[in-house]
Formats: C-alpha cells, sequence, structure tokens
C-alpha cells in the first residue's frame, strides 16, 4: 500500500511493545544522531551479539510522523534480499518512540575514510569494489521501484574498517516508491548530493539516485565534494550550473576510465544520465577483475519477492513540487537560490562544518 506522495504505508514485522531494555543492553557511546533520531550499539541480553538500535522520535515538531517511520521500516522490509542494504532484525514501539533493531556496520560511515590522509584514504581499486557494492544495492532498489534520494557517505557504511569490510546502505527515511505517477511535496537530499532536477522543482526519479552516486564517487576517489560551496547557495549554483572540475590536480594518479565514469553520472539531464545497471557495465569497473565480488545480489526476477515492475522507467517519476506540508521534512529557505554568487569550491574537508539538510 502506497500514499500519494510514494510513501509506503503497509508494513509486515510486528512491532513489539514489550521493553526493548528486557531483550536488549545499551554499550558504548552513540553511533550517530540525526535531526529526529539517534543510533546506538546495543548487544542481545540472550545471545550476546551486537546491533544497531535507531531511535525515532514520533512526533517532531508538533506534529505525528509515524507514518514516516513506517514508511522507512518498509522499504527496509523489501529490501531484505539485499546483502548491501542493512538488516532490519525488529522493531519495538513506546509512547514516544519507535525502535528499529539493525544489523550493526562495525566499520562506520566511508564518510571517515573519504577524510582521511593519504595513506588512510581509499585506493582507486578500494573505490571500485565498493562502488561496484553500492551499485548492486541501488540496482536492486530501483528494480524494485524505489528509490533512495538520501545517498551520501553518512549512510553507506562498512561491515569492518580494517581489513576494509563491504557495504551497507542505511538510512531509508527519505526513501520513496516510484510505481505510478505521484506527486512528492517535500523537498529531498542533502545540499552536496542534490541532483539538478531536485533544484528545477522537475520529476524525481531513480535517476536522482544515479547522480548522488557520482558526487558519492567523486568524493571518495579525490577527498574533495565537486560542488561543495561557502554555503548552501553557493553549493546550490555550483550544481544547477555544473561547475564541476575535472583536473589533474584533483584526480592526480586516479585513471581515466574512473573521470569517464564519473561524467556518465553528473549529467544535468537525468534522462541521459547512466543507470545502475548500466554502471555496473561500465570498463572502469571491470578494470580490476581480481576483485571478489562474492555478495552478488540475488536474482529475484523469477521470484515471488519482486514487486511490481515499472512499464516504463521515464514514467516512474515524482513531482518534486515542493509545497511544504509535512513538518516533518519542512524545506528551509531556498530564496536567492539562483543569486548571483562567486563560486568557491572548497575542500571536502570543511563538508563537516556544513552539515545541515535542506530538509529537516
Ligand atoms: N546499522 C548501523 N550500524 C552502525 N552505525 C549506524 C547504523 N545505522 C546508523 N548508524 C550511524 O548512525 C548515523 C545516523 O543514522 P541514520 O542516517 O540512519 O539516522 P538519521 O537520523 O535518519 O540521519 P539523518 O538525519 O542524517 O538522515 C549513521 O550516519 C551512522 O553513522
Amino acid at each position: 500500500m502506497m500514499n500519494r506522495n510514494g510513501m509506503v504505508t503497509h508494513m509486515q514485522t510486528r512491532i513489539r511493545t514489550d521493553p526493548f531494555s528486557s531483550n536488549y543492553t545499551l554499550v558504548g557511546k552513540e553511533l550517530g544522531r540525526g535531526k529526529f533520531a539517534v543510533v546506538k550499539k546495543c548487544v542481545d541480553k540472550s545471545t550476546g551479539k551486537e546491533y544497531a538500535a535507531k531511535f525515532l522520535r514520533k512526533r517532531r515538531k508538533g506534529e505525528d510522523c509515524r507514518m514516516d517511520i513506517i514508511n522507512e521500516i518498509a522499504i527496509l522490509e523489501m529490501a531484505k534480499f539485499s546483502p548491501h542494504v542493512v538488516d532490519l532484525r525488529e522493531v519495538y514501539e513506546t509512547n514516544s518512540e519507535l525502535i528499529l533493531v539493525l544489523e550493526y556496520a562495525a566499520g562506520g560511515e566511508i564518510f571517515n575514510q573519504c577524510l582521511a590522509d593519504h595513506g588512510d584514504a581509499f585506493t582507486e581499486k578500494d573505490v571500485i569494489r565498493l562502488i561496484r557494492q553500492i551499485l548492486n544495492g541501488v540496482a536492486y532498489l530501483h528494480r524494485n521501484n524505489v528509490v533512495h534520494l538520501d545517498l551520501k557517505p553518512q549512510n553507506i557504511l562498512l561491515t569492518n574498517s580494517n581489513p576494509l569490510g563491504d557495504i551497507r546502505i542505511v538510512d531509508f527515511g527519505l526513501s520513496r516508491r516510484v510505481d505510478a505517477v505521484k506527486e512528492i511535496r517535500e523537498i529531498l537530499g542533502t545540499p552536496e548530493y542534490v541532483a539538478p532536477e531536485i533544484l528545477n522543482y522537475e520529476p524525481i526519479s531513480t535517476a536522482t539516485d544515479m547522480w548522488s552516486i557520482g558526487v558519492l564517487t567523486y568524493v571518495m576517489l579525490t577527498g574533495e565534494s565537486p560542488f561543495l560551496g561557502d554555503n548552501k547557495q553557493e553549493t546550490f549554483l555550483n550544481i544547477s550550473q555544473m561547475n564541476i572540475q575535472y583536473s589533474q590536480d584533483v584526480f592526480e594518479g586516479i585513471t581515466d576510465l574512473a573521470i569517464d565514469f564519473i561524467k556518465a553520472l553528473l549529467i544535468k539531464n537525468p534522462r541521459k544520465r547512466a543507470k545502475a545497471e548500466q554502471c555496473l557495465q561500465h570498463p572502469w569497473l571491470a578494470s580490476c577483475p581480481d576483485i571478489p565480488d562474492l555478495l552478488k545480489e540475488p536474482d529475484l526476477s523469477q521470484s515471488e519477492h519482486e514487486l511490481d515492475t515499472p512499464q516504463d522507467d521515464d514514467e516512474l517519476v515524482l513531482m518534486a513540487s515542493y509545497t511544504v506540508h509535512c513538518p516533518c521534512r519542512q524545506l528551509e529557505n531556498m530564496d536567492n537560490r539562483e543569486s548571483d554568487l562567486k563560486v568557491v569550491r572548497k575542500q571536502f574537508t570543511a563538508l563537516q562544518e556544513i552539515q545541515q539538510e535542506i530538509v529537516c
């Protein structure tokens, strides 16, 4: 079941109302935190196994946002056959919160490695392996008519950091089903990773995620954020004007094939952008054949689990009208979006300073 703006309103997981603390002990410090959620490490009292518990507030700015969380749970359920999407174990509910018990990704965010010094940064070979996994996970979502809409290094986790583990995609809070043409009345994404169509009030489709993968690849290879400006407006201007550098300086020691891969994604027209399945065939990803790719998505083409197939991919659009009606995801002031600002690109390390989202 789906509502008008592509949110899934039906889930299968049984919601437990017995106390979370009867079955789990919280351990260590927080793993992460967003505007309305905090993620903590916990241990199953009966097995000793570690998990990540995501505590999500149901009331946000005075509004009941339980359905937003049900959408997140339902999408995690749909994606449960993808080894690259974090596994949802169970769900608890209290008066004020829903608690998602998730597989624990011990390697943390790939964001940390993107910021790492030279020796600890990803090698191109690492990036090829990780991008293949991200693409496999995203291709799985797209085959099942789901768009993530918030792909960024903070939402791509690793099962292990040293040795480098495998990818787990997290945070489906903005994700939507795109089986039918629906209107989406909210703005989605994080400034640096947001696709031009979002800024232009144009339809959102699976191509919107592919743009973010282009930005992600750029960041993982260079440690620099391609569109990042001094402030949100500059960042948006850089995106809408396609102010991006592929200079020798930035891409020192990185192959031309990698640049070619990014260029196939950072294309303003979403219809011309490479799709996930096409990216998986790109010669750059085939250029390291010795990399094991054991975690392949199961082929669900004959499976009862596969969701409805789109009739025409181009028809799978959500209208980004940005008429904000839900305080759970409110649009911040986007005036001056097109103002004539000086284009400034900053080192990726400055990213931490502007961690604000477009939506809250
Ligand atoms: N399964 C997990 N294992 C380990 N760490 C996790 C896990 N899930 C989330 N985290 C950590 O918690 C952070 C916040 O999680 P998540 O993005 O799901 O929350 P959020 O409130 O929806 O965030 P945002 O407001 O940025 O959208 C992640 O960036 C990550 O660092």
